[in-house]
């Protein structure tokens, strides 16, 4: 089995390292020459906060997909959102026949994949709590140890629902990096993950702080509460049957947004709860991480996206449109990311 990964960034470095070394044939294909360079010469290094040792790879890599040789069995795509169709379309030529395509990225990219390759090609692999950062040529960080049993990190399906061979397949590949199920459901893991993101992500790449300090500010707290309760209606709009968010029931969390004392006493002690937990969110999410680098954000995939999709259903989203808003100010350096940002949404 031959596999590519696109984008050798913080998720795909991290799961084509597990793959490489219990012997899988991968190629890593990414833009950053240094990184590239790092991962052929030196090897691609995984650190973890805690308890796991590091893990160092040797691997093939290329900057340049004409010089990655195919056919490739599968074919995972862990560039950012806005990269999606051109990632796909450099890697489809060297699909094998029955070859398939990932998406192992946050947001809805699915559709943008089957564009180029048919949606009878196209798997979905959601990596949730991954927490994970590249932090220079070839060395990925996990600001935590692996999550086991304790949460399922990796959950992988067919873009048009229902489980498969090689869903299994996939799931048995991520599996070497941490917990994994397959689902029959992708959307409604993918709507789960969203709105996770949706309450978090820009909130970090506005104001520059982690996720723990985020959630310690009470009126910072209040506007995620709000995001996602915002996010969770559209959701239930398009009939999404939500799991289990930040170990919270997706109705307290949309309760406590739309200002239910009760629903929001739930949300706060919960939220808090979590930052108490070890490595417990000193972690910047990943548009935090491209604000931070000077790169161009995931808004329009995440938050964007809840915005878009409630416009089409009437469910209102203000502060999801507003968040959208002050991201781009950040991200063309028209402001400097500073809480205050998000306190003027509360
Ligand atoms: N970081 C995290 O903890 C999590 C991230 N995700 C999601 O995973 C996806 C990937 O994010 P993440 O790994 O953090 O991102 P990174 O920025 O760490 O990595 C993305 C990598 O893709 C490379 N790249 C971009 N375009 C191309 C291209 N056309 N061909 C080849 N390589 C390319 C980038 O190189 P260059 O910069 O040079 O363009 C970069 O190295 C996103 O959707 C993100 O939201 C999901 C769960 C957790
Ligand atoms: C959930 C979270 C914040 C984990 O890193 C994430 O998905 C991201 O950083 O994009």
């Amino acid at each position: 089995m031959r596999i590519a990964i696109m984008g050798a960034g913080a998720v795909g470095g991290y799961v084509g390292a597990h793959m490489v070394a219990a012997g899988h044939d991968v190629v890593f294909i990414d833009a950053w020459q240094a990184h590239v360079d790092a991962i052929r010469d030196q090897g691609l290094t995984i650190r973890h906060l805690r308890d796991v040792p590091d893990l160092t790879v040797q691997a093939q890599a290329v900057t340049d997909v004409s010089r990655a040789r195919g056919p490739f069995d599968i074919a995972f795509i862990s560039v950012k959102s806005y990269d999606t169709v051109a990632s796909t379309a450099a890697i489809a030529p060297l699909l094998a026949k029955d070859g398939f395509v990932v998406s192992l990225q946050n947001g809805l990219n699915e559709d943008a994949i089957a564009s180029v390759v048919g949606a009878d090609r196209v798997l979905g692999a959601i990596a949730s709590s991954i927490t994970v950062e590249l932090v220079g040529p070839g060395l990925v960080r996990r600001a935590s140890g692996k999550q086991g049993a304790a949460h399922t990190v990796f959950r992988v399906g067919e873009m048009t629902g229902g489980a498969s061979d090689r869903a299994r397949q996939v799931g048995k590949l991520l599996e070497l990096s941490d917990s994994t199920t397959v689902t029959d459901s992708l959307l409604d893991e993918r709507w789960t993950k969203l709105i996770i993101n949706a309450m978090g992500n820009g909130i970090a790449a506005a104001t520059g702080l982690v996720s723990r300090d985020a959630v310690a500010d009470d009126r910072i707290r209040g506007v995620s509460a709000r995001l996602g309760s915002e996010a969770v209606r559209v959701a239930q709009g398009l009939g999404r049957h939500l799991g289990e968010i930040l170990h919270l029931d997706p109705e307290t969390i949309a309760r406590a947004g739309e200002g239910d004392p009760e629903a929001k006493a739930t949300f706060d002690a919960q939220r808090l709860a979590d930052t108490q937990k070890p490595g417990g969110g000193a972690h910047l999410p990943s548009m935090g991480q491209d604000i931070a680098k000077g790169r161009r954000t995931e808004i329009e995939f995440l938050n964007g996206l809840v915005v878009t999709r409630g416009r089409e259903l009437g469910i209102p989203t203000p502060v999801n449109a507003a968040l959208v808003e002050v991201v781009k100010k950040v991200e063309a350096g028209q402001v400097p990311p500073a809480p205050d940002l998000i306190w003027s949404l509360a």
